[in-house]
């Protein structure tokens, strides 16, 4: 197996990322984090940049251990004192020099001929070399230039002391078969055997950072350049997390590996999230919310009866908890019955099919649920109550300066009945109109209504407590309407009400718990 190097620039490639500056505090963190995930090197930003980019290069320099730690300079004596100073007390460090390779940077940004790009590479690589044996060397824009012009340019770093040479295609314009074979190239001709790494360093302006990075392993290249949730200048750079998994996930393709802590990735991506503020999409590979999550029934099913059926890799490999079942609208019988299962519960066929049609009804009014809306959902389906009353429809206004009225449609053992009523609210209104509909009058000794969880999208549950006589009972409704839980809730009560006074002696509120009439 070839080891292949993971260079991380998150802390100077990622940080060009527009809109993000991270602070010392964060840089050394985010450092610290890298060193556990065990990557090879660090770039740790660009010092001539200011005494603040400096002071950061520095400090990681001087305080963290493990990793080579590595600083840019462009082909300037000043860039290259600044990031040799900077890096003075690392245990291991790095100088990477750039300049440039394609016409439309000689000529209009740097506004130089090839032969001053070889001379100034000679020069300055040289010149790297006196304050370190470890220079790295990169020409921006490579798959944009002249390959001849590219293999003579990366010629020249590794005669006067390149020990790194780093193929950028910083523009993300190179395809994977180009950039494989311009790899090769160098590999082949400029290379021949002698004791340097090839890195590669691409950009994902078409998407293809990822492959075009692996295509370099293939044709061989032993480092890799990447940051954390594939941060960086505009549409990023190639993301870490997506070429370990890759070369650890095929490595029967690859042969490579690399020396990555893995189980750190997902930590040190929710860091980097929160830290930049560049919010990592949700089916981002590896590292987004959805990565490891199902909804649909069949893969549900499929990864319930063995996850191998919808997952190439365990998320415990990268730090995330195993597999998600999202109880969706998309879900199955499969889906929900392992949810319940794992919440205590084992229904029998009828229980289920109930608590499934009203799982689809609400998910396909409000999306997803959670295992406890879940749960509250089958507490409320599942009471033994008897179902004389139940809710065809409901309607209800309300508003400042309107009369709250409702009207509700049930069908009771005597057929479907509607009735209208006005309220002090909403609730009110409803429950005058059921209380009409279900023609009894029972006193609302109780009225409570509660988010499942924390948010505004959260299931509604209301419980109330209604007294008719000496029998008191106690309803739940669940809806992610409150008003139409609260109508649930009351009718669940009437209907255990109305059972017992079915009975020929009407119970006692024992007599009616012990029959599991009133819960
Ligand atoms: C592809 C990349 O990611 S390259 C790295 C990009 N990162 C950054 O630019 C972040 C840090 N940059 C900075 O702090 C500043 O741009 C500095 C300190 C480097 C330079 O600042 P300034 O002196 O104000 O120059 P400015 O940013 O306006 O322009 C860049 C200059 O660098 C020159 N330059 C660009 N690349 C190179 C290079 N590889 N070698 C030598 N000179 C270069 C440009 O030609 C331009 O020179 P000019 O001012 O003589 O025209
Ligand atoms: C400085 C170089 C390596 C760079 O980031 C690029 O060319 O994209
Ligand atoms: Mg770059």
């Amino acid at each position: 197996m070839r080891h292949i190097r993971i260079f991380d620039t998150t802390l100077r490639d990622g940080e060009q990322s527009p809109g993000v500056a991270l602070s010392l505090q964060q840089k050394l963190e985010i450092a610290h984090a890298l060193a556990r995930l065990n990557v090879d090197i660090i770039e740790a930003g660009f010092p001539v940049n200011g005494a603040s980019e400096f002071e950061c290069v520095s400090r990681i320099a001087r305080e963290v251990q493990g990793p080579v730690i590595c600083a840019l300079a462009r082909t300037h004596k000043l860039d290259i004192e600044r990031a040799a100073a900077a890096l003075e007390s690392a245990e291991k460090r790095r100088i990477h020099v750039f300049t440039s390779a394609s016409r439309v940077h000689l000529e209009y940004m740097l506004k130089k001929t090839p032969e001053q790009i070889i001379e100034l590479t000679d020069e300055m690589v040289r010149y790297a070399r006196t304050f370190t044996d470890d220079v790295e060397f990169s020409a921006q824009d490579v798959m944009r230039a002249d390959f001849d012009f590219v293999l003579r340019l990366y010629d020249t770093a590794i005669a006067a002391g390149a020990t790194t040479i780093n193929i950028p295609d910083t523009t993300g314009y190179g395809t994977p078969l180009e950039y494989g074979a311009l790899i090769k190239r160098i590999h082949d001709e400029v290379v021949r055997g002698r004791d340097v790494h090839i890195s590669a360093h691409c950009h994902d302006d078409l998407g293809m950072a990822t492959a075009n990075s692996l295509a370099a392993v293939e044709n061989g290249a032993t480092q890799i350049e990447c940051t954390i949730n594939g941060i960086g200048e505009r549409a990023g750079n190639t993301a870490l997390e997506e070429v370990v998994m890759a070369i650890y996930t095929r490595r029967d393709h690859y042969q490579a590996e690399t020396q990555i802590n893995t189980r750190e990735i997902y930590r040190i991506s929710r860091m980097v999230e929160r830290y930049t503020g560049m919010v990592v999409q949700p089916n981002k590979a590896i590292v987004g919310d959805n990565a490891f999550a199902h909804e649909s029934g069949i893969h549900q099913d499929g990864v319930i009866k063995n996850k191998e059926t919808y997952e190439i890799m365990n998320a415990e490999l990268v730090g995330r908890e195993a597999a998600v079942l999202v109880l969706g609208k998309h879900s199955g019988r499969a889906a929900v019955k392992k949810a319940l299962h794992d919440l205590g519960y084992e229904l029998d066929e009828s229980q289920m099919q109930t608590v499934f049609q009203r799982f689809r009804e609400i998910v396909d009014r409000k999306g997803p649920i959670s295992t406890e809306e879940l749960r509250a959902l089958v507490e409320s389906e599942t009471a033994p109550t008897a179902h004389l009353f139940a809710i065809e429809q409901l309607q209800f206004f309300s508003g400042y300066g309107m009369l709250p009225t409702a009207t509700v449609r049930l069908k009771t053992p005597k057929g479907e009945v509607t009735t209208t009523a006005i309220g002090d609210g909403p609730v009110d209104a409803v429950y005058k109109a059921l209380s009409e509909a279900i023609e009894i009058q029972p006193e609302l000794e109780l009225y409570r209504v509660e988010a499942v969880t924390g948010t505004t999208e959260a299931l509604g549950e209301v419980t109330v407590k209604l007294k008719l006589g000496e029998v008191l009972a106690t309803g739940h409704g669940i809806s992610p309407d409150i008003i139409e839980a609260s109508a649930r809730a009351y009718l669940d009560a009437a209907n255990k009400l109305v059972a017992g006074q079915a009975a020929k002696h009407p119970p006692s509120l024992d007599e009616v718990q012990i029959k599991g009439i009133v819960r």
